[in-house]
């Protein structure tokens, strides 16, 4: 058995409407498909999203030292919220000093690496039907502008593990402290709007086999996320790509660092100073990669709008509200690879808020 929990803390349970169906063909396992294409050298069809994978290489991404923002000294920490700030705003950072044990990243990397080496038929008992199951896996697909069905090249498996969890939920409460503070809020009020002390996490772990046709094929399309902040490590094979003026580009991470970025929600709440980052996983013909997503909502059944007193100074609101729960379950059963992204759908255009 793999070595993850299936313990919820904290969560209440999350949205209940079905997904659609799931992959039921010979190969609704990647992996599996991946280690067969030794053979078969091109992908299936239905796997087929022409893309470029490749991207650019930034100078760096900026570089958030958490151990400062928890610091006494008043003008370090006013110089790390400042550069928190100013990466919010254009496109995420990577966290150091966190204070998570690298052994802990280390075990949560391999203990999803192993659970992805199980057998399939020990893996379908996890095959999604309800995004409620508090354990997931499969293979998730998309449906394009043909209307037809297209497959991503990834596994998936979601679940919370204790520890992680804990600790990647208390960081993400200070971070949002420190955007509070940024956005010149009073103490108190995001936990108070966003119902801190019951922040809703997902955890999900992808693996992006190797790909015989690495542009024919993605591992997620571009998105943003839902939530406040994601946060993301993976097992060194690179993959993930974010979007800036643009370009793809392709961050290298510190040693030990988490990648965070800011979601959806963290841009409702700021009245859009702080914008989601677009991202998306490209595919390599050589080597899997993993990686280990963990999102940072607020309570399932908060209501999400943008704050009142940055409302106030701006004259008027961006987005309009929707329950936390809402947006989720929108997203797990009504996903689309083109369109309107939900966010965009939320977006109150400058004659609207006139009337
Ligand atoms: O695997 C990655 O690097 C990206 C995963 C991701 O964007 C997601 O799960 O939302
Ligand atoms: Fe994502």
């Amino acid at each position: 058995m793999a070595a993850i929990a299936s313990h919820v803390p904290h969560q209440s349970p999350p949205p209940t409407s079905m997904e659609p169906s799931n992959i039921t063909d010979k190969y609704s396992c990647v992996k599996l498909l991946a280690e067969s294409s030794n053979l078969i050298k091109s992908i299936p069809s239905h796997f087929t999203l022409t893309n470029d994978p490749r991207g650019t290489n930034p100078d760096s991404l900026p570089i958030i030292d958490f151990s400062l923002l928890l610091s006494a000294n008043h003008d370090q920490r006013s110089t790390v919220l400042h550069d928190l700030g100013k990466a919010c705003e254009e496109w995420g950072f990577f966290l150091v000093n966190h204070g998570i044990p690298e052994t802990l990243l280390k075990a949560i990397i391999d203990a999803s690496s192993e659970y992805f080496e199980l057998p399939e038929e020990e893996k379908r008992q996890y095959e999604t039907k309800c995004p409620s199951d508090p354990i997931k896996s499969g293979n998730s697909s998309l449906i394009n502008t043909a209307n037809h069905r297209v497959h991503l090249w990834r596994d998936f498996v979601k679940d919370i593990l204790l520890e992680f969890s804990e600790r990647t939920r208390s960081m993400a409460r200070k971070l949002l402290h420190g955007i509070a503070e940024i956005l010149e809020l009073e103490q108190g009020y995001i936990d108070e709007a966003l119902e801190l002390d019951s922040s809703f996490q997902m955890f999900a772990a992808n693996s992006y086999p190797p790909c015989p046709q690495p542009d024919q094929a993605i591992g997620i399309p571009p998105h943003t996320d839902p939530g406040l902040f994601t946060f993301l490590i993976d097992n060194g094979v690179s993959g993930l790509q974010i979007e800036h003026d643009g370009q793809w580009l392709n961050p290298n991470s510190p040693k030990n660092s988490i990648l965070v970025h800011a979601a959806d929600h963290v841009e409702i709440f700021s009245n859009g100073r702080i914008k989601s980052v677009k991202h998306r996983a490209v595919v390599n013909s050589e080597r899997e990669r993993i990686s280990i997503v963990m999102s940072n909502g607020p309570f399932w059944e908060t209501v999400v709008r943008p704050a009142a007193p940055l409302v106030l100074k701006d004259g008027r609101a961006l987005y309009h509200p929707m329950k936390y729960m809402e947006f989720m379950d929108w997203l797990l059963t009504k996903s689309r690879l083109n369109g309107n992204t939900l966010l965009e759908h939320l977006l109150i255009q400058e004659d609207q808020s006139a009337n």
